[in-house]
């Protein structure tokens, strides 16, 4: 992170909705994540956040507006463009980017190196690929022994979450975007996994926007937005 980096995160003048005559779900005059920046996204169950972190990583691209990842303008990127940017400076926990489950463990955790020479790059310091990889599954709490060849298929929820964020770490990507990825764990795993995450982030100074229903852990972060309080679309979602 340098003074002249761009901010991880740049959104103006959004409005998106799924099809011409669906309902508007986001309108979202601005928002900016900073470089390196913690932010804790909340806001009901059906409310756009998800939706919000789709346009920010190029799976779906915005009706109106600029929304810009790491200074790509990301709506007006070819798709060449927006998938190599993912591959190589975006790290995503989603649950529709689920791990590949024939595919083991470790080689799920080094895929975005076998997309990036430049994810694969930034593992050096650390030994390669697959140490870092394993330094990861470890950090986060998995040992990576006994589990680095076992089908991801074979591993419990909270188990898979922990790989997808091993796989969204891996070669110190700038910006993770992470969705709901402690929804299977208990209490005490969840914020520990959340401290873990967080320090990851500070040591490879990326930027992190977690997305959330579970107001309870805003305190971990730098700042916390409420998605209703810059959304102007009029979306019902659910309490929390
Ligand atoms: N693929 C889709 N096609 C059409 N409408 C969609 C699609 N995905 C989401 N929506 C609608 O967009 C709105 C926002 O959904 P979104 O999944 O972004 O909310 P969310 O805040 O992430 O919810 P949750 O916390 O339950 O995951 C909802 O009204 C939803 O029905």
């Amino acid at each position: 992170m340098t003074d002249t980096a761009p901010p991880a995160v740049q959104i103006e003048a959004l409005r998106f909705r799924y099809a011409v005559r669906a309902p508007l779900v986001l309108d979202i005059e601005r928002l900016e994540v900073g470089a390196g920046e913690r932010v804790f996204l909340r806001g009901p169950s059906g409310s756009g956040k998800s939706t919000l972190l789709g346009l920010i990583a190029g799976i779906l691209e915005p009706g109106e507006g600029r929304v810009e990842a790491l200074g790509t303008d990301m709506g007006a990127a070819d798709p060449a463009t927006r998938d190599a940017t993912r591959a190589a400076r975006l790290g995503v926990i989603f649950q529709m980017f689920n791990l590949l489950p024939y595919l083991p463990v470790g080689e799920n955790v080094m895929l975005p190196c076998r997309f990036s020479a430049e994810r694969a790059a930034a593992t050096k310091a650390a030994g390669g690929p697959e140490a870092e990889a394993r330094r990861l599954l470890e950090r986060l709490g998995l040992d990576a022994r006994s589990y680095w060849n076992a089908p991801s298929r074979a591993l419990s929820v909270g188990q898979q979450q922990r790989v997808a964020a091993a796989r969204a770490l891996i070669g110190k990507p700038a910006l993770i975007l992470a969705d709901e990825p402690t929804s299977a764990l208990d209490t005490h795993r969840r914020d520990r996994f959340i401290e873990l995450l967080l320090e990851e982030c500070r040591e490879s100074r990326a930027a992190l926007l977690f997305v959330s229903h579970d107001a309870g852990l805003s305190a971990h972060f730098d700042r916390a937005l409420d998605l209703e309080t810059i959304n102007r679309a009029s979306v019902e979602g659910e309490p929390a």
